[in-house]
Order: C-alpha cells, then structure tokens, then sequence
C-alpha cells in the first residue's frame, strides 16, 4: 500500500461520487414518499419538472396558452413552481371565489419577496402590495372613502370634461388612419390625475405625461419575473446583476426619479390650498390623514403612485380593445348606435345616469373586458397558512396566479367562449363593480379579481368606460384601415393591451 493510498484514485472516485449520488437520490425520493403529508392531504398535481428550472422551461413566450394546456391535463387547479418559487394555479371562478371570499382570512395577502418591489413601493406600503392586515385594511378604507362608488359622483365633472377633450381630438384626425392609443390614455391619465391632485395635461405629446408612462413601464419591467432573475433562481445572485436583469441602483434612481414628480405636485398643490383655492381631490384627503398622523409621508407618495399605476393603464387598455372590437363588428356597432338614438336622441354628450340605461352598450364592454382583461392573472394573492381543499394541500406562503384570462373564456361557463357575443349579456343588469363581490355563477366576468383584494378603482373604471364609450359611439362610426384588427394577439407589458392598430373616426351626421 502506498502513502496515499488512503485517498480514492480516479476511478474509485467517480464510482465513490456515483454511488453519494444514487444514494442521495434514494434518499430525496424515499423522504418525498414517506414526508407525513399535511392532515392526509394529497400535493397538488403538477407539470413535469426540471431540478432547480421547476416548471420554467414549459412557459414558453406564451404563458395563457401553457396555463390553458395544463389546466386541461391536470385540472382547474396545480402547482406550477418558477425556480425556488412556488406557484398555484387556479383556473375556476368557483374555486377563486372559495378560497378567496370564504376562506378569505388566508388567502388575500400579497408575496413580498421580491426585492425590487421592495424598493419601489417603500418596503411594500403600497395599497395593492401591502401583506393583508391592519395596515393593509387602513390603506384600503383610505382609498375606497375617495374613490369607492358613494364618492365618486363627485368627481363625475372631472370624467365629463375629458370626454369633452377627447371628443375633440378625435374629431381632429378627420377621418385619416388614426391609433387611438394615445388618445384614449391621456383621457385616462388626466381623469386620473384630476382626482389625485387637480391638474390635468393638454396634450399626450406633453414630456411631464410621455416621461409618466415611461416610468410606469420601467417600473412594471423591474418588478416583473424577469426583471431580477435571481429572485427566482436564487443562485444567480452570485453573478453580476446586469447579468440576470436590471441593477439595483437603477430601481433606486428611476424611484427617486418618480417619487419627486410626485413631491413637485404635492408642492404646486399646497401653494394653491395656502392661496385660500378650494381644491376638491384625493391627495388633498391623504395629506390631511398625514397631517392627523394616520399615514406616513411614505404612505402618502406610495398611494398617489398606486392610484396612477393601477389607474390609467388598466382602463385605456380596456377602451383600446373595445374600439378594436367595434371596428371588427359593424353591426354591434349599429345597435349601439341605434340604442344610443333612441334612448339620449342626438345630443353629443350622454350623461353617465343615462349610459347606465343602456343594456347594449353595457354589454359590449362586459364582453371587452371578459375577452381582453387588462390584468390576465390580477394581482397575486399569497396563501398566509396551510390549507386543504378538496383533499389537495395548499401550503402556506404559495403564490396564487387567479388566471382571469381562463377563467373568462370557461366554456362550461361561456357558450362559444372565444366569439365576441355582447348579446350573452342582455339579461344582466347589475354594474359589473357590484357582481364583482358575489357569487362566481352571478358575475358577468372576473376582470376585477376577487376577494377582499378585489379592485379598489372599479368603480372609478367602470364611469370612465361608460361615458367613453357612449361619447365615442354617439358621435364616430369606427373602420378599420387595413381589414379586421387582431384581436387574439396582444402585449403583456403594465396591462394585456392590444397591437398597434390604426382606424378611421367617421363623423355621425
Ligand atoms: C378596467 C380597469 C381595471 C381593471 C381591469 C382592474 C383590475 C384589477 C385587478 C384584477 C386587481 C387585483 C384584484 C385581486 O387581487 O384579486 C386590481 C387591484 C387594484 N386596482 Fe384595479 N383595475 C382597473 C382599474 C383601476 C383603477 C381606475 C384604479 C384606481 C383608480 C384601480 C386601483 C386598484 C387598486 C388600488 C388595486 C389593489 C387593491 C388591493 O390590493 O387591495 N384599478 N385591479
């Protein structure tokens, strides 16, 4: 025996290192079978994985159709793990609503995991990424006394009045190929900016709007995904951080950048309270929770940036896709027309009370949003402990992905799921705001999420939609340019907004 015979030589140790494998395989797939499972329950059934990728590499560019496929395979709900993160899928209205409106004590917290979203919603104060809890109840009590349903009538002048701009910017394209993305935001945004902080912007060209937007899309990139992939594969930390997505100092300064912007208008705001000006909007409201010590000055800047955030994108997405839908089916658009006629006559401007009476009209934006929802999988919930449903364990501190997008086109649901039908609606009545809290078979569509995490800004949303489109279809007939507009292809960007198009705004005589 030589001196260092003690050590394996190069074949012993490849067999030493093959045999520590297959044993530690053994080991993984013997503790898989014998772990005591969570009071007798089953795991949830789960797509073929990979070690350390889970469920990545099935994503594909697509990730409605991956959700649509499995949901197919192995059921209305599964796990789908996203490198060290765990997901559930839930592709029933039935089962979202369970768990998260009878269950709802656990399942309406938000994941705080991910660093960037750290930074940009100040350790997560925002109102629509607070863990669920007394501050979270705080925020959204704040929020829904502005901007719940019994508040908003007053701010019905502010809508009128953008309506009125944007009557007349279309009415300046004269009939030439025109997108109306640009448009139909600045109507949003300025609706959104007057209820916040009374200002308002002439023109979608305006840098302080075009810089807005900017950052608003630089904000969803950095707390997407794939905005930092270490948060997902955590052993990428160790590589530099260019490498695996954005770096922290620039989520740092385009934060800074933003939070400014808003202290610069909190500024304009209180030189107009101090001149004596009665100004009626809701930072006014926030600053005065400030000033009574119930909100921090965090809290004040992170509200102000969550209502522009979830406020104009979400809404223009929708009207954008309505048009889209119009231009796609002329004879929808008649009877909108025709209804508009006979119920309002030829005045150009309908009221909101008088667009509420219309159940055509209604029905064409229930069926855009139920077809095109600007969030596909709202806004994740997380589970807060274990739970058991239908025999299936549901671990605490899992991610919940509501698929909305699925969930609109069920077709144990929905006859024909994917035609645009506005007519399957002729015989609901209620505001899709007020079904939104009710029973899965009663809702028109999920667009708004459920729970008690369900959107604050509905109603808001839903006014805007109504005296949008009743402008639009009392005074414009839509065409498209170039043949139907693509209505099955879409950007996944801050909302699920469609590609660009162009149409004509023909003037009603
Ligand atoms: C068509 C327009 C809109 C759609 C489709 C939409 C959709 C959604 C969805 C799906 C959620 C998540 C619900 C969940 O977690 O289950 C949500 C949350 C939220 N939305 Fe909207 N939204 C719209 C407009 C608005 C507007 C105009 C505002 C603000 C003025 C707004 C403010 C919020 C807020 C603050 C939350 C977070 C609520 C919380 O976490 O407690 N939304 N929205």
């Amino acid at each position: 025996m030589d001196k260092l015979s003690f050590l394996p030589s190069s074949t012993r140790s490849q067999e030493a290192l093959a045999t520590a494998a297959a044993l530690l395989a053994a080991y993984a797939i013997w503790r898989r079978s014998t772990k005591p499972s969570y009071k007798g329950a089953k795991a949830l059934p789960q797509p073929p994985t990979l070690p350390l990728l889970g469920n990545v590499h099935l994503i594909g560019n697509d990730p409605l159709k991956c959700f649509e496929y499995y949901a197919q395979k192995l059921g209305p709900i599964f796990r789908f793990d996203l490198g060290s993160q765990r997901w559930v899928i839930i592709n029933d209205a039935a089962i979202a609503y369970e768990l998260t409106s009878k269950r709802g004590a656990l399942y309406n917290s938000r994941p705080t995991r991910n660093p960037f979203e750290d930074i940009v919603t100040h350790h997560f104060k925002s109102l629509a990424s607070s863990p669920y809890g007394e501050e979270w109840r705080k925020r959204r009590r704040i929020f829904m006394d502005a901007l719940g349903a019994r508040r908003l009538p007053k701010y019905q002048e502010y809508i009128d009045l953008e309506a009125e701009h944007l009557f007349s910017n279309i009415a300046k394209t004269q009939q030439q190929p025109t997108s109306p993305l640009p448009f139909i935001q600045l109507f949003t945004y300025n609706v959104i900016i007057k209820v916040l902080i009374d200002e308002r912007f002439p023109s979608p060209d305006d840098p302080w709007v075009v810089r807005e937007m900017e950052i608003g899309e630089k904000m969803f990139e950095f707390v997407s995904p794939t905005g930092n992939l270490a948060q997902i594969f955590p052993i990428l930390g160790f590589l530099p951080q260019t490498w695996v997505g954005y770096r922290e100092e620039d989520v740092q300064a385009l934060s800074k950048e933003g939070y400014s912007r808003f202290e610069t208008m909190i500024a304009r705001l209180k030189k107009r309270l101090d001149s004596g000006e009665d100004v009626h909007c809701f930072c006014r409201d926030i600053l005065e929770k400030e000033a009574q010590g119930e909100l921090d000055h965090e809290e004040v800047l992170t509200m102000m940036g969550v209502t522009i955030g979830a406020g104009y994108e979400t809404t223009s997405t929708t009207v954008t896709w309505w048009i889209a839908e119009m231009a796609n089916h002329p004879e929808t658009q008649a009877r909108v027309f025709a209804e508009l006629k006979g119920r309002v006559g030829a005045r150009k401007f309908p009221t909101y009370e008088e667009a509420l009476e219309l159940p055509y009209l209604n029905a064409t934006i229930r069926e855009t949003m139920r077809l095109h929802p600007a969030g596909p999988f709202a806004v994740p919930h997380l589970v807060m402990d274990d739970d058991v449903y239908q025999d299936y364990h549901i671990p605490k501190d899992y991610t919940v992905i509501l698929n909305v997008y699925g969930m609109n086109r069920d077709p144990n649901r929905f006859v024909n799921p994917t035609e645009f039908k506005p007519e399957r609606y002729l015989d609901v009545y209620q505001p899709s705001s007020a079904l939104a809290n009710g029973k899965p078979d009663d809702r028109d569509h999920t667009t708004f999420g459920f729970g008690r995490r369900v959107c604050a800004g509905m109603h808001l949303a839903e006014r805007e939609l109504l005296v949008v489109t009743s402008v639009i279809a009392s005074n414009f007939m839509i065409e498209p340019v170039d043949g139907p507009i693509d209505t099955e292809h879409f950007k996944l960007g801050l909302a699920m907004s469609a590609l660009p198009y162009n149409v004509k705004f023909i003037p009603r005589s």
